[in-house]
């Protein structure tokens, strides 16, 4: 197993703004790690630094112990051992199937080359389409070879940039799938740029929420949806709802009554903000529950429905996610009740995060 270990990452492009500041991140061997951000943040330059077709200004690279990048060290992308999947596949239009897989299989007998494409096509699904050529493939077809492609010369670390973006979604979720499944199956450590927040969750085993040039969380999906490190990084993975409460012995008072205070965070004591998913709040008779309101907008998707309820004595409205059919129409009273247990953070929004 590989770690990948990245430490004090900084990049300027000529003499603009700083897009990486000081980035540090650890990547498990074996582990596939979403790095998710807004547009902008520097996740493209940072995969660019580790593949090594940018230099960063400061900081290091290394793989397994292996400094790739550092003071005084810049191994070019080809001595990485670094296998790549971009954006829309970019296989070689000319190269059949099997050759695009082929390609970087340098070191190897005819017999071996053969059965390593073979060995490949198997793993991503597709064996018998080695002598297709890629327009006769689909998108999704497509980016399973070039998962193939990289995989081949067993790299040390896959690099995957917005792998999924030009599939339509319903295609997504499976070739999503099945790319996850392949690389598990090899063990290959993973990195994967993504903006799209359902991605990254359902997708990779840990996330790392970059916001100006930094990595503001890195956790298991779980952990960063449930007990994310800030205001901005809760309102930018999922949906949150955020309220003021004033923390005693575990429970915060709020507008929307009680709650449960995650116990180990340093900062569930006193007044901040606490930070709940519209899923932990449910809907209720009016009068029946501590906070009551009235129902400013429905919006229905089918498996759930978002219900926005202007809630007395708050001055934003929240929004409450109901499985289903909502049973409720704007202009309706309502009562919301909370359930589970939340976070609470000090208060101000750190300067210059926007979400
Ligand atoms: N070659 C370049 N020269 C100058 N500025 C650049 C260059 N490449 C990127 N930038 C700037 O650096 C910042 C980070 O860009 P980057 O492509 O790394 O972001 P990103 O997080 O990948 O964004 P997106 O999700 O939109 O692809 C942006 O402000 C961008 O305009």
């Amino acid at each position: 197993m590989t770690d990948l270990k990245i430490k004090g990452l900084t990049k300027a492009y000529g003499a603009g703004a700083t897009v990486l500041d000081g980035l540090d991140l650890t990547v498990p061997g074996g582990a596939l790690t979403a790095v998710l951000g807004p547009s902008g943040c520097g996740k493209t330059t940072l995969l660019r630094i580790i593949a090594g077709f940018l230099r960063a200004d400061a900081g290091s690279v290394t793989i397994g112990g292996r400094t790739l990048a550092g003071p005084g060290v810049h191994l070019p992308p080809e001595r990485r051992r670094i296998g790549i999947v971009p954006q829309e596949g970019a296989l070689f239009p000319h190269l059949d199937v099997g050759r695009n897989i082929a390609f970087g299989l340098t070191g190897l007998d005819g017999a071996a080359r053969k059965a390593r494409v073979g060995e490949m096509l198997d793993l991503v699904g597709l064996a018998g389409y080695g002598d297709r050529m890629p327009h006769e493939l689909s998108g999704g077809q497509q980016q399973r070879v070039a998962l193939a492609r990289a995989l081949a010369p067993r790299p040390q670390l896959v690099l995957l940039d917005e792998p999924f973006n030009a599939l339509d979604s319903a295609l997504r979720t499976g070739v999503r799938a099945d790319v996850r499944a392949a690389l598990r199956a090899t063990g290959a450590t993973a990195v994967m740029v993504t903006h799209d927040q359902q991605e990254a969750l359902s997708t990779a085993d840990l996330v790392a929420v970059v916001r100006d040039g930094r990595v503001a969380q890195c956790a298991s999906p779980q952990e960063v949806y449930h007990r994310p490190a800030d205001p901005w990084v809760a309102a930018f993975v999922g949906d949150a709802v955020m309220v003021s409460g004033t923390a005693e012995q575990g429970t915060a008072a709020t507008a929307l009554g009680p709650v449960k205070l995650t116990d180990s965070r340093p900062a569930g004591r006193g007044a901040g903000l606490v930070l709940l998913r519209p899923e932990q709040l449910r809907l209720s008779d009016a009068g029946s529950a501590v906070a009551q309101g009235t129902v400013t907008d429905v919006r229905f998707y089918g498996h759930d429905a978002m219900v926005t309820v202007a809630v007395d004595g708050l001055d934003e409205p929240v929004d409450v996610r109901v499985p289903g059919r909502a049973p409720v129409a704007p202009g309706g009273r309502i009562g919301i009740q909370v359930t589970g247990d939340a976070t609470l953070h000090p208060v101000p929004v750190p300067d210059g995060a926007q979400v």
